[in-house]
């Protein structure tokens, strides 16, 4: 059985990050990738230079016609720009009947440029959490969807157990940019469990679609049918790898390599 994952998000012209990152992603842990993009971002390592929104028609047809011939065994969400666009992707996926969904909530990308409207964020709250299987926030964005200052590692799981009361089955907290000097804590909250996934911090600016690379990696071994547990640990150490062996390319902040996993002969989960 060949497993399909679908991303609905961004194009990011620059390679690392969006349906680009998604797709390689997939392609990475053996899964069929399938995208339907909602905005076309002009986009390097140095920032967003132009984002251009599809119709949402344009959007509603994609999601059409890969339902109808290539179901998806797990669906990603990265960005989805406006309320309009949200809503109109909530609704794809639950006439649909989409299940493992991963929703990232993307708001601001690494240069700083927003790529959710402010208005929106209500709208990812009251449309996308209530049909997510995850919801894979950085630690910003999990200020904005909760409305709480979080500072230390207590402060993340009450945030997290909030989201869950959102109605998303289970919630991860990414620790990017947290404050640990050495260390980065990935916490994964099912609504049951706490789980903290440690890495040491890489020394480095080339982060560029790193958490796009994350949930498109636990879409990936969703769709494969892995628990969420496990989808979270592979994501996660698939990162630190795409992170470790940088590509060093672009005047900014480079992007992930895609195919570090695989070619490092890695002692973790390789399947
Ligand atoms: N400097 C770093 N060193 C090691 N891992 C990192 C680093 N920055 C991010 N990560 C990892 O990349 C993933 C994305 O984290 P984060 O940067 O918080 O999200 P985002 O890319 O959405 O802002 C997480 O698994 C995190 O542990
Ligand atoms: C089209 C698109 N989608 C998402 C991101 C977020 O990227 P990052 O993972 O670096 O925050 C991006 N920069 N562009």
């Amino acid at each position: 059985m060949i497993a399909k994952a679908l991303t609905i998000a961004g194009s990011d012209s620059g390679g690392g990050a969006g349906i680009q990152a998604d797709l390689k992603t997939f392609q990475e842990r053996h899964v069929f990738g399938m995208s339907a993009i909602t905005a076309v971002t002009a986009q390097n390592t140095l920032g967003v230079q132009g984002v251009y929104p599809l119709s949402i028609e344009g959007i509603q047809q994609q999601i059409d016609s890969i339902a109808t011939d290539l179901y998806p065994d797990a669906v990603k969400t990265g960005m989805l720009f406006s309320s309009e666009i949200t809503k109109a992707v909530a609704d794809k996926m639950k006439h649909y009947g989409f299940k493992n969904i991963v929703v990232d909530p993307v708001m601001i990308a690494k240069g700083g440029s927003p790529l959710l409207q402010e208005e929106a964020v209500e709208q990812v709250k009251a449309s996308l959490l209530p049909i997510a299987s995850v919801i894979t926030p950085n630690l910003p964005e999990a200020e904005v969807l909760t409305g709480m200052k979080i500072n230390d590692l207590n402060d993340r799981k009450e945030a997290a157990k909030v989201l869950h009361s959102l109605g998303v089955a289970s919630v991860v907290i990414k620790g990017g940019h947290g404050e640990e000097q050495y260390k980065i804590v990935d916490l994964l909250f099912n609504g049951r469990d706490f789980i903290e996934i440690d890495h040491q911090r890489l020394e480095t600016k080339h982060t560029h679609g790193t958490g796009c690379t994350f949930a498109a990696c636990v879409t990936a071994e969703l769709a494969k049918g892995r628990s969420i547990e496990k989808a979270v640990e592979t994501a996660s150490e698939f990162v630190h790898y795409a992170i470790k062996h940088t590509l060093e390319i672009g005047g900014g902040h480079g992007p992930t390599n895609h195919w570090a996993f695989r070619s490092y002969d890695q002692k973790v989960i390789r399947s």
